[in-house]
């Protein structure tokens, strides 16, 4: 559905996006991960048709993103949306589908449909006396507008509170679930996780790691199994205890699936209870450190992260 072959953008001598490919098959979320100033946004754009590449070319839906035509099957929520401060949500959203020469009748049940979906009340209300939360809503509607094949979102959920945050995750996935393809930009690696089928990692202007979570874990990460027992077999070296009173509990770590199988046998063969089996795996945010050397700003680890 989006095919970029070899993307370059350079700004005078400074090269912001280096011989960039990567292609989005339809129906996927797709995520776009980088450090500050690493090339996500300049890329986005390139797809979208807004700016200009120095080299090479991306299609969106069989189309060049210079095509006027290709405009018709995108959707593009910038990082930044500044909406026209005296327009109510309505207004506002009649004034794109005009734009966009979406018949009204037709523009409105669809706008309307997704502020709904998104819970967005006080339509009749001027933007510019709304929060940032509502005005996000209303950017992601107007990026509805031409029910377009394919949506590209920058940064979709950033500086929103928690709740809306959700609600954009979860709108996010219905729209894959209702066949659009969708590239998503995130700060929040957590997000990422959680919504994407597969991603790209940037770093100064170049892709450095591309392909799903469990590709990247199997390449760049690292998974052990935990077992904590009752008992301790002499022979085995536990890798953490822990003193209780009249109880001790024993943590062993194994590298594989085999032997963590092999662990517990031997301890309920000496007369030990498991207590916890559990695998630990990097999360995207650990990996991303690896390959980086960078920290995420706004990102968070979720429970076991190494
Ligand atoms: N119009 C421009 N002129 C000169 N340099 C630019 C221009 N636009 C972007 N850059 C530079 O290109 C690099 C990539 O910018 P870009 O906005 O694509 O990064 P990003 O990964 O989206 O960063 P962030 O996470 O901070 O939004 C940065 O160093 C930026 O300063």
């Amino acid at each position: 559905m989006i095919r970029v072959d070899e993307l370059q953008k350079s700004y005078g001598d400074f090269a912001a996006v280096v011989g960039s490919s990567f292609s989005v098959d339809a129906g996927e979320i797709f995520g776009i991960v980088g450090p500050n100033g690493a090339g996500k946004t300049t890329t986005l754009k390139m797809i979208s048709g807004l700016i200009e590449p120095s080299g090479g070319s991306a299609t969106v839906a069989g189309f060049d993103a210079s095509d006027p035509e290709m405009r018709q099957s995108l959707g593009f929520l910038p990082e930044e949306s500044p909406l026209y401060e005296d327009m109510t949500p309505r207004s506002y959203l009649r004034f794109f589908a005009d734009l966009y020469d979406v018949p009204r009748e037709e523009a409105i049940a669809r706008t309307e449909a997704t502020l709904d979906r998104l819970e967005l009340e006080y339509r009749d209300r001027r933007l510019g006396d709304m929060s940032k939360g509502m005005k996000r809503k209303v950017a992601i509607a107007r990026s509805l507008v031409n029910d377009p094949a394919v949506l590209i979102y920058d940064e979709p959920a950033s500086g929103l509170d928690p709740l809306t945050t959700n609600t954009v995750l979860a709108f996010t996935r219905e729209l894959k679930a209702a066949g659009k393809t969708v590239i998503f930009s995130a700060h929040n690696l957590y997000h990422v996780e959680s919504i994407c089928d597969r991603l790209i990692i940037m770093n100064e202007g170049q892709i450095i790691a591309n392909g799903s979570i469990s590709d990247l874990r199997d390449e760049y990460g690292t998974r052990e199994y935990q077992i904590w027992a009752t008992h301790c077999p002499t022979d085995l070296d536990p890798a953490e205890t822990i003193d209780s009173g009249d109880s001790s509990s024993y943590l062993y770590i194994a590298d594989t699936l085999e032997d963590a199988d092999l662990l517990r046998e031997k301890i309920t063969r000496a007369g030990g209870d498991i207590l916890d089996f559990r695998t630990e795996e990097s999360t995207l945010e650990s990996i991303f450190l690896e390959l980086t050397g960078k920290p995420m700003a706004g990102s968070r680890t979720i429970g076991g992260s190494k």
